[in-house]
This record gives C-alpha cells, sequence and structure tokens, in this order.
C-alpha cells in the first residue's frame, strides 16, 4: 500500500519490518552472561532475603530486659563471627559479642552497637541501649521467599544480577539476543586500516550497524562486504548463511534471524542488492522519509528449507543509520521483549528553523541544549554527512506535512543516549 505521493508510509514500512521477527526464544545463561538482556520468565524467590535474622552492627546481642539499669556490666557468653553456623541461644543475663552480618542468636532481641560499650571480650560494661529490634536485620524483610522479584520483561542490569546472585541462582532465563547478519555492498569500499585508493572510501556502515544491533540487544557478525556484482552477493549471502551465528560460548550459536544489507538498492545501474533479490521475496518499496527513502524487506531462502528476514538498507551512511533507528531498532527490541521498544521522545523548541520535503517524514540530526530547553539541526538534510551524525545526541522529526519550521516552533525529538 501507498499513499497518494506513490510512496510508502513509514508506520507500514515498520510494520511491515516488525513482522518479519518471531519473539525471541528463552535461554538460561550464566549470570555474567545476562547484563542488558531481557528476562524471559518471572525470577521467583527460592529464599527469603536476609535468610536469617542477623546483625547489622559490630557489638553485642542482648536481651533488652538485661539492660532495665544502665550502664549494665554482662558477661560474654558467646562470640559471633558472620558466617559461624552453630550459635546457642542467648543465655538470660549474658551478652554475646556479634559482628555485622553474623546470626543474632535465638533470645536476644538488641544488638548495642560496640561504641556504646567498653569493648570487653570476657565481661562488657554497656552505656547506652538501642530500642529491640535497632540494628537486627529480620528475616525475609527484604525478600520473602515465594515471591515474585524480577518480572519477565525486566532488563537485567547490575543491580538485577545482585538480587538473583543473592537469592542463589546461578543462570536467568533471558531472552536470547537475537542473531543479525550483517552485508555491506559497494565496489568502492575499503577496509579501514587499508591504503585508500581513488575513487574509493572507507566502509564505515558495518561497523556502525554491528554497533547498533548490540546496542538494541542482538548480536551482530559482519560478512566481508561485497563488489557490486549479483552472483558474488548471491554467493556472499548464501556462504554466510550456512554459518553459525552468535557470540559463542553462551550456547547461543545458531543460525542467523536476521539479514541486513546496506547499499545497492536506489535507481542505479548496478543496484546489486535490488537486482539479487527482486523476486526472491524481498519487497522493494519507496518510503516518504528523508533520509532513508529506498527500502527493501522480506524473507530469503536458506539452506535446510528456512526462511530468513532480511532488511535492505540504503547505503548512505547517515540513511542507514536512521533506517536502523526508525525501522531496525524497535523490531529488534520488540522481538526480544524489550520494555523500551522505542526512544525517548520529548517536544522542545527548535534553536534555529529548518525546511523539510513536502510529503516525506524528515529525520533531521539534532543537539538538544540542556539548559535553554532547545534542539538545534546539527548539519544539513545530506545523507553523507557522517561527522555531523556522530556529534548529534537527537533525532528531529519532522511530519510530511510540514515544510518550514522557524525558530521557536516546538519539534518531536527522539533521544538518541
Ligand atoms: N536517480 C536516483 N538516484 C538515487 C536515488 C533515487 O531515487 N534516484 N536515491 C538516492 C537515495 S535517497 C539514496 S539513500 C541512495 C541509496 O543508494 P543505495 O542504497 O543504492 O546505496 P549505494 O548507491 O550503494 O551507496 C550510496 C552512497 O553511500 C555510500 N556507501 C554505500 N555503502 C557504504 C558503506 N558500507 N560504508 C560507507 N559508505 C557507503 C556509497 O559510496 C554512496 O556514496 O541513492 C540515491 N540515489
Ligand atoms: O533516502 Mo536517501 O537516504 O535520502 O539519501
Amino acid at each position: 500500500m501507498t499513499g497518494p505521493s506513490g510512496l510508502r508510509s513509514v508506520e507500514e514500512h515498520a510494520a511491515a519490518v516488525a513482522a518479519l521477527l518471531a519473539p525471541a526464544p528463552a535461554v538460561r545463561l550464566p549470570l555474567a552472561r545476562c547484563l542488558d538482556r531481557v528476562l524471559a520468565e518471572d525470577l521467583v524467590a527460592a529464599i527469603d532475603l536476609p535468610p536469617f535474622a542477623n546483625s547489622a552492627m559490630d557489638g553485642y546481642a542482648v536481651r533488652a530486659a538485661d539492660l532495665a539499669a544502665l550502664p549494665a556490666t554482662l558477661p560474654v557468653s558467646q562470640d559471633i563471627p558472620a558466617g559461624r553456623t552453630d550459635t546457642a541461644p542467648l543465655r538470660a543475663g549474658t551478652a554475646a559479642r556479634i559482628m555485622t552480618g553474623a546470626p543474632v542468636p535465638d533470645g536476644a532481641d538488641t544488638v548495642v552497637p560496640v561504641e556504646r560499650t567498653d569493648a570487653g571480650v570476657d565481661r562488657v560494661r554497656i552505656d547506652a541501649a538501642p530500642a529491640p529490634g535497632v540494628h537486627v536485620r529480620r528475616v525475609g524483610e527484604d525478600v520473602t521467599a515465594g515471591t515474585v522479584v524480577l518480572r519477565a520483561g525486566t532488563v537485567v542490569r547490575a543491580a538485577q544480577i545482585g538480587v538473583a546472585a543473592a537469592l542463589g541462582n546461578a543462570e536467568l532465563a533471558v531472552r536470547r539476543p537475537l542473531r543479525v547478519l550483517l552485508l555491506s555492498t559497494g565496489t568502492e569500499l575499503v577496509e579501514p586500516g587499508r591504503p585508500l585508493g581513488p575513487g574509493q572510501i572507507y566502509e564505515s556502515n558495518a561497523a556502525m550497524l554491528a554497533a547498533a544491533v548490540t546496542e538494541a540487544g542482538g548480536v551482530a557478525t559482519v560478512a566481508h562486504f561485497v563488489t557490486d556484482d549479483v552472483d558474488r552477493f548471491r554467493a556472499a549471502l548464501d556462504r554466510a548463511l550456512d554459518l553459525p551465528h552468535g557470540d559463542g560460548p553462551a550456547g547461543d550459536d545458531g543460525p542467523v534471524d536476521l539479514v541486513v544489507t546496506s547499499g545497492g538498492v536506489s535507481a542505479g545501474a548496478y543496484e546489486v542488492v535490488k537486482d539479487a533479490l527482486t523476486g526472491a521475496g524481498v519487497e522493494f518499496a519507496k518510503v516518504a522519509m528523508q533520509p532513508g527513502m529506498p527500502q527493501g524487506a522480506g524473507t530469503l531462502a536458506a539452506p535446510g528449507g528456512r526462511r530468513v528476514p532480511v532488511v535492505t538498507l540504503p547505503g548512505n551512511p547517515v540513511s542507514s543509520y536512521v533506517s536502523f533507528e526508525v525501522f531496525l531498532r524497535p523490531a529488534v527490541r520488540a522481538a526480544l521483549g524489550h520494555p523500551d521498544v522505542t526512544r525517548p521522545v520529548v517536544r522542545v523548541p527548535l534553536s534555529t528553523g529548518l525546511d523539510s520535503p513536502p510529503g516525506k517524514r524528515q529525520f533531521r540530526r539534532g543537539q538538544l541544549d540542556a539548559v535553554t530547553g532547545t534542539v538545534a539541526p546539527w548539519g544539513g538534510p545530506g545523507s553523507h554527512l557522517l561527522g555531523w551524525l556522530a556529534g548529534a545526541d537527537a533525532m528531529i522529526v519532522v511530519p510530511p506535512a510540514v515544510t518550514r519550521l522557524e525558530a521557536g516552533d516546538d519539534v518531536e525529538v527522539w533521544l538518541l543516549g
């Protein structure tokens, strides 16, 4: 379906891309590999936290009834360092020397910090009495066994790994990252680090898109870029689809979930991606956006009779980046069950006016000024302006019907983080 301009709408293409990706399956991974992944199941606490009543202070465990008159001197009936497992009940009229984290003996209801005593070893003089219960960490006061401590869909960060470990979990069930194969095309491209000849440019889309895939929660494999030759492109693609992909030891190696190409999709005489994939299950369309107009999406037959989702991005580096932001990042995050599918969006005034092409949603790079609360267009609209993109922290979104905005006009802004 296309709009009155003959162009496909951004929403329609976004839906087509999102529909290609199945929800990522759950895998159990060691805690150390769960960072930034999405929890696939609720985590139910198997134990209480704290698992036993313990002292919050180095000091003396006593019975409050023995501190009716102060100062009080009590014999020290036992010594309880953290980790002691054979603590005896506290005899009335005695104190137990106790360390932070050590189990409070049965019968004790009060912990007196060492600073309120003479720090005695056999006998202790207690000068001040905290209220009963103070400095005692109660069983289950943090987490109660049997309760849900982390909901499915939570992004696992340091604190979530901490509580999972504290509850005794060596692994978590998380969504397996999508395995994304990146394939750049262009005879003019040279690998960074090698000498540049006349008419050549350094290949930058693969490295940029690999980082974007990783940031979105996927695992990227970069197939070496190929020249603008249909047979070579198909051969490189078939070879790459045959290989295992993924990030190794976690057991999440396996066939690729998504192929992303860059370049070779517009109107020139050598459009290798378009020529190779037209009629093979990939639909090419012009999308009403700038940059990022030439797009393609569909599925491709892979070895073993599978069909693999394919998204073809335009080659201009800023077009590739913007297309990833608009179509792929949300689709990948939705497939991962990520709670934040879209970037945070704000509406703020422009600091400088800008023009936008009629009938297209323009995605302009921007820089936010936190002091004035405005956004400035960062560089021009050209889709080759990668240096400007690298200096931007926001994307300004101009609706298709708007062709001119003035300084002070409110605009939608995506925070790129
Ligand atoms: N006659 C027309 N020409 C063009 C049209 C059109 O509608 N009619 N569309 C323009 C638009 S818009 C875009 S976007 C580009 C898209 O072109 P392709 O996707 O076919 O990409 P290429 O031609 O291969 O490359 C475009 C540009 O980007 C550079 N490039 C490509 N790949 C990389 C890479 N991996 N790393 C760095 N730079 C890359 C390439 O050298 C070109 O300069 O087409 C317009 N033309
Ligand atoms: O769609 Mo192209 O991305 O404008 O340069």
